[in-house]
């Protein structure tokens, strides 16, 4: 059922359709997460839907009663001070970007099993990090919002504080997470970006098409299944077949017919500039 504005939920698990596979990827690890607003909570959705028992993901917000309202809703452990998480064997920053360093600093006294730290959060370097947490074993990602349903495309770097051991550990969760590439540091701002940002691209464009639809007398949860519908099909169909997307386009668009007098009107009101201006934009600031 579509709703209008309201929050979102990942079904929860059914044991009996797991597969050997499924069984196999469940860790039992425990998961210091440390910010949980919209990414934190999309991770943690992420790992509990793969079968990360929530007791074993600790939790700390910046309020406690977030911690305490995470815990009734999806079964985590709620933790009042960054001192509780002494213990964790992975850590997971999802806090805003100017709050890396400070958390980082208190990180660097507390974390006595030197686990690996990975940071979500964009524009935050390797340098500023590890001026604050000399030789921390740091992996940096841009994540995206379909983490929540392990349909992610999270983009990595890992700084060369992290041992073997240590960077399979935190690949191994992200991967849990869906779709996963490693770029260098310096290629981590682009690629995060296409991939971080542009969900909300994709649901500003979801919704565009949708008011079109309803102009047009379509039903609007009618229109939301088909506009999803076609888009999944879209992608997997680029991504599974490598065409060219220009080709793809070619085959839609019959001569004389629909779709080229469609393709006409967005390149009139610069369409593809408005993509790639919205990205340029991005990236200097
Ligand atoms: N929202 C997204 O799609 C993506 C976000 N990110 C990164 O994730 C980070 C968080 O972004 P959002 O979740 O969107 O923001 P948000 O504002 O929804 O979440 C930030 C959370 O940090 C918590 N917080 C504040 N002070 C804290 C403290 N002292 N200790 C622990 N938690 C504290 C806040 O209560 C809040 O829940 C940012 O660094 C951002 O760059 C990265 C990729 C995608
Ligand atoms: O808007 C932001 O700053 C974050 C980073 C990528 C997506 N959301």
């Amino acid at each position: 059922m579509w709703s209008s504005l309201k929050a979102y939920s990942v079904p929860s698990i059914s044991y009996d359709k797991i597969t050997e596979k499924e069984v196999n990827r469940r860790v039992i690890m425990k998961i210091s997460i440390i910010g949980a607003g919209k990414m934190g909570t999309a991770i943690i959705k992420g790992l509990i839907n793969n079968g990360q028992n929530p007791k074993q993901i600790l939790v700390k917000t910046g309020h406690y009663e977030n911690a305490l309202n995470l815990r009734q809703s999806l079964g985590i452990t709620a933790v009042q001070a960054l001192s509780d998480l002494a213990t964790s064997d992975i850590y997971i920053l999802a806090t805003p970007a100017t709050l890396i360093t400070k958390t980082l600093s208190e990180l660097s006294n507390i974390n006595q099993q030197n686990a690996p730290i990975i940071s979500v959060a964009a524009g935050v370097s390797f340098d500023e990090m590890l001026a604050i947490y000399p030789n921390a074993p740091l992996l940096r990602c841009i994540p995206n919002t379909p983490v929540a349903i392990n349909q992610g495309m999270t983009s990595f770097s890992t700084s060369s504080h992290l041992s073997d051991n240590q960077k399979t550990l935190a690949i191994n969760l992200l991967n849990q997470l869906g779709h996963t590439i490693e770029v260098p540091e310096d290629k981590l701002g682009i690629a995060g970006t296409i991939a971080g940002c542009s969900p909300a691209f994709i649901d500003v464009f979801i919704e565009a098409l949708s008011d079109a639809a309803v102009t047009n007398g379509l039903d609007r949860a009618l229109s939301y299944e088909i506009i999803t519908e076609m888009m999944k099909g879209s992608a997997a169909l680029a991504a599974e077949s490598k065409i060219h997307p220009g080709i793809l386009k070619d085959d839609v668009t019959s001569p004389g017919g629909d779709t080229i007098k469609g393709v006409v009107a967005l390149e009139k009101n610069n369409f593809r500039f408005a993509v790639i201006d919205a990205i340029n934009t991005i990236l200097q600031d």
